[in-house]
Order: structure tokens, then sequence, then C-alpha cells
């Protein structure tokens, strides 16, 4: 069913520094008859344009305090400027693309989040089959993660979140989380390692360690969430060059996220999916 569907989380982190070479692996996959699924976010963007409009940014646990003139910035920056500038992208490496907010049919129902957050929500639920409509017709769904309640109204959704609720909907076969360091590192010694492989045990460990912290908690968790349906999730560095590829292919990049460090129960990981 998600056999072959490859979400792709772009983090704002490393967007300005993805190479062309990134944007041409998506348009080969998407040719070669895989299907890429892309969520981005842009963070920082978001940041400097609120410090351009003199409103300071604040996070909790990495996700954004979003009050209503945030939430307006949040809108203008990831379903206008960013998702648009991914589109032309993609479409400069040879790809077709077609850019969505969450909001647009409901691809993303908002679930808001209680607390002291404002308009943050995690995601209720996916309009899975909009987004398989549009790979059929072709195109590359670019998703900004701003999604809607039932009632209608926006929510800040981060971009982690959006992209692990989507691979959840999709049965997506592999997720890449694309950002801006090479995987999760730990201190080894004073100098810095980073993990082939990291599972939830560890990961909730090194969180509350504050190992993992600022943007990398909700991805961390996003990539767990995922491996309810994904085979394969990886966080990456998406200015490696040809990493699209090498995830795509199978290889050993970045850190992988697993349930549990040791060699899969029998009954997963095998060809089908298990019963259970
Ligand atoms: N243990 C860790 N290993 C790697 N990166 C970490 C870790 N803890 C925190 N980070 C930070 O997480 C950042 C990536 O998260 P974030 O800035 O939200 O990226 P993105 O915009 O790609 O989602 C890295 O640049 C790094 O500074
Ligand atoms: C609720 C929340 O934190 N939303 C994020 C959405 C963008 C995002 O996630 O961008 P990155 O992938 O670059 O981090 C934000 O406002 O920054």
């Amino acid at each position: 069913m998600g056999q072959g569907t490859l979400v792709v989380k772009c983090g704002g982190s490393a967007m300005d520094a993805l190479p062309d070479g990134f944007f041409a692996d998506l348009a080969a996959l998407s040719r070669s008859g895989m299907a890429p699924v892309v969520v981005h976010g842009g963070g920082p963007a978001i940041s400097a344009l609120l410090a351009r409009l003199g409103i300071a940014p604040a996070f909790v646990n990495g996700l954004r305090v979003t009050d209503e003139a945030t939430l307006e910035v949040v809108e203008m920056v990831l379903a206008g400027a960013i998702n648009k500038q991914l589109v032309r992208r993609i479409w400069r490496a040879g790809g077709r693309a077609l850019g969505l907010s969450g909001s647009d049919g409901a691809l993303l129902v908002a679930e808001p989040i209680p607390g002291p957050l404002g308009r943050v929500a995690t995601v209720k639920r996916v309009n899975a089959d909009l987004i398989r409509q549009v790979l059929a017709l072709g195109y590359i769904p670019v998703i900004a993660p701003v999604g809607m309640d039932e009632a209608g109204q926006a929510y800040n959704i981060n971009a982690d979140t959006a992209a692990g609720a989507v691979a959840r909907a999709l049965a997506a076969e592999r997720v890449v989380l694309v950002t801006d360091v090479p995987g999760i590192w730990v201190d080894d010694g004073g100098a810095r390692r980073v993990l082939d492989v990291l599972d939830a045990d560890e990961a909730e460990a090194l969180i509350a360690q504050g190992v993992i912290t600022g943007g990398m908690i909700p991805k961390v968790r996003a990539a767990l969430d995922a491996l309810d349906a994904a085979e394969e999730v990886r966080i990456v560095d998406g200015r490696e060059p040809g990493v699209l590829q090498r995830v795509a292919a199978g290889e050993a990049v970045g850190t992988r996220i697993v349930r549990q460090t040791q060699a899969a129960p029998a009954g997963k990981g095998g060809a089908g999916r298990g019963a259970v």
C-alpha cells in the first residue's frame, strides 16, 4: 500500500543550504516510480521575520509558543514563502511539485495542545486520500504544517510532528528527517559521536539527560511515532551529497530510529507487515 512512499521532512535549519542535487534526487525518485512526499518546516525563517516585526520568539520543548500575531507570521512564512520556494526548487531540478498547506483540503486536521503554547496542535487526522491523488497525478506533494481544527481555526503544527503523522497515514515505507546535523550525537569522552541507531528507551533517556534538546526533541518523538507504519526512519544531514538516493536505496546513513536496538523479534521486519 505505502510501498515506495518516502516521506521527506525538510527542516528549516538546513533548507537554504540544501544543494540542487537534493532536489534533483527528489525529482528522479518521483520519475522512477517512488512516491516522495515532502513535509517542510521553516523555524529559523519564522523567527527571523518575527524578529523584524519586533516579536520575540519563545519555545517550550522545541515547540513555538504561538499567539495570534505569531500564527499570522507562521502561516505567511510556511504556507507562503517557503512552500513556494520549495516548489520552485523542485521544478528547477526537473520535478513537478504541488504545494499545499495543512489547511488545504483539510490535509492536516489539528488537535489543539492544551496549555501555554497557544495556537499549537498535533495532528488528529490526515487527508491521506488527497495526498495519494496528488501523487497519482504525478506531482510531488509539498506540505506546509499549518493545519486547521474541525471548526476551521488555523493551528501551528511542528513540521516533524506533521511528517510523522503523514507517514503513518500513508503507511510510508521510509521516512527521512532532513536537518543540519549528520544524526543524533552523544558526548563520547569529550568528543561528539553520531549514533548509527537510536531506540525509544535511549531516546527518552537522552531527552531526560538534556543530551537531545530543542528542535531535536519533537524530531525524535515524530520519528518514533512514524515507526508504527514505516519500515525505516532516519535523521540525516540534507547537505550530504546524494543523501536521498542513499536513503531510498536502503543505505545506512545518518541515525536510524528503531523501537528496540535488539534484533527485531520474530514476525517483525519481514517482507510483509505482521498480523499484530
Ligand atoms: N543530541 C543531539 N544531536 C544532534 N542535534 C541535536 C541534539 N540535540 C539538539 N540538537 C540540535 O537539533 C538541531 C536540529 O533541530 P532543528 O533546529 O529543529 O532542525 P530542523 O529545522 O531541521 O527541524 C541541530 O541543529 C542541533 O543543534
Ligand atoms: C509548533 C511549532 O513549533 N511549529 C514550528 C513549525 C515550523 C517547523 O517545525 O520548522 P522546523 O522544521 O524548521 O523546526 C515553528 O513554528 O517553528
